[in-house]
């Protein structure tokens, strides 16, 4: 039998590394990155701010931001090779797949032949996502090939822009930006640790991100949001949310966008983006997925203590906004990309292949029998 305190099922409280990105329930300050507080950041500063800190080290300065902000715009075409990788991919495809996929042929294309190049990879990784995600979902839907190149000043804004058709306005604009600055990163969570593993092996940067947007593609990680959505779009009103949780507790089912490995009483990103949800509510006259969403909140604390983590009022923050609930999680990845990867750089500035032990609990030695009797 394996020792429970020292196999600690999924890790849980185990310290497997060092880092100095982020704190996550530490007690005072829910969720910082290098030392500032989420919530701080998410009123007062930029996600290119945010990406920058992460790449950078330090917050940049106004100078230092317009350079960045210029780059970026310059990095956000498709090789034509990957456009047709793009083309390829069916209307059916999970967009993490396609997510994925554009990661790992992108590092085909433009591989990182040396440490040294990690920014301008990072920084291409920033830029290309939302056009990765964007031509594939234009192309396989609508038959359009869109051009990715627009000129807008943020991550959100080029998204919005290529997904719509037009520039988003101010508000949409704001819960983009809020919404990216909330999911950049979150110490060794599930992707986050695929990230490091893959890095520890001294591998190149493309395939720590594929790894881990294969990691965040489960209904249990970055999967959840898009889960939230797909529970509250059937309840009709906050009853009916109360009727269908309680069935689903019954059945010990479990409830997507609830409860969290390290946070016990809350999600710090939950408080912001569910005043966001409210405002964009407001906003398109919404009277049903608002108040459901608040009842399913409330139901989920009387009955069980479980709290809403940070995907659960995403879902209807981006459905106010029209995003198609298939896109949540790729939003998700075109954020957590700063995250990741600037653990693959922690990792590799003082590695260790990561290379933990197993318990064995298998068969004792035993010979192998003639294959006639077995
Ligand atoms: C951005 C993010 O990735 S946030 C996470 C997104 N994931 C989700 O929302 C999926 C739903 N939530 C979950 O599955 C879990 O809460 C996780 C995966 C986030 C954390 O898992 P764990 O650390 O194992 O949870 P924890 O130890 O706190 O669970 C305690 C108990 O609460 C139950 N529980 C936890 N979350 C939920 C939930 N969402 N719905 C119902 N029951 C739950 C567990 O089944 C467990 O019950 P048990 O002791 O009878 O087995
Ligand atoms: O920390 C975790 O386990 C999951 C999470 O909230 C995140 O990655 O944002």
């Amino acid at each position: 039998m394996v020792d429970k305190a020292l196999s600690g099922a999924g890790l849980r409280g185990q310290v497997a590394g060092e880092t100095s990105l982020c704190t996550v329930g530490k007690s005072g300050t829910g969720l910082t990155y290098c030392g500032y507080d989420i919530t701080d950041l998410a009123e007062n500063a930029k996600f290119e701010e945010v990406s920058y800190l992460f790449s950078r080290g330090h917050l940049p300065n106004q100078s230092e931001l317009n350079e960045y902000l210029s780059k970026l715009k310059k990095l956000r075409g498709l090789p034509q090779a990957l456009k047709e990788v793009l083309e390829r991919i069916p209307k059916e495809a999970h967009p993490m797949d396609v997510m994925r996929t554009g990661a790992s042929m992108l590092g085909n294309l433009e591989t990182e032949e040396s440490f040294d190049e990690a920014n301008d990879h990072i920084d291409r990784l920033v830029a290309v996502f939302p056009s990765i995600i964007c031509y594939w979902y234009k192309f396989s839907h609508e038959g359009k090939r869109i051009e990715t190149e627009t000129d807008d000043a943020s991550v959100g804004a080029h998204f919005l822009h290529m997904l719509t058709d037009k520039k988003p306005n101010e508000l949409h604009e704001q819960v983009m930006n809020v919404s990216l600055i909330l999911y950049a990163e979150h110490e060794f969570n599930a992707s986050t640790f695929t990230a490091r593993v893959c890095a520890s092996t001294l591998s190149d940067i493309h395939s720590c991100v594929t790894g881990a947007i294969g990691s965040l593609r489960g209904p249990l990680h970055g999967g959840a949001n898009e889960a939230a959505m797909e529970l509250i779009e059937n309840m009709k009103d906050p009853e009916d949310a109360e009727t269908t949780l309680m069935g689903m507790l019954e059945r010990k089912e479990k409830i997507m966008g609830f409860g969290h490995a390290i946070y016990r009483e809350s999600d710090p990103r939950n408080t912001i983006i569910k005043k966001w949800s409210e405002k964009l509510a407001a906003d398109v006259g919404d009277n049903r997925l608002y108040p459901v969403s608040v009842r399913c909140e409330e139901v989920m604390w009387r009955e069980k203590k479980l709290f809403c983590n940070a995907d659960f009022f995403h879902a209807s923050a981006y459905h106010f906004m029209g995003i198609p609930t298939k896109l949540f999680t790729p939003i998700f990845v075109m954020s957590r990309v700063t995250g990741w990867t600037a653990h693959v750089k922690e990792q590799r500035a003082n590695n260790r292949i990561i290379r933990p032990s197993a318990g064995y609990i298998g068969p004792e030695s035993r010979p192998v029998p003639p294959i006639s009797e077995r």
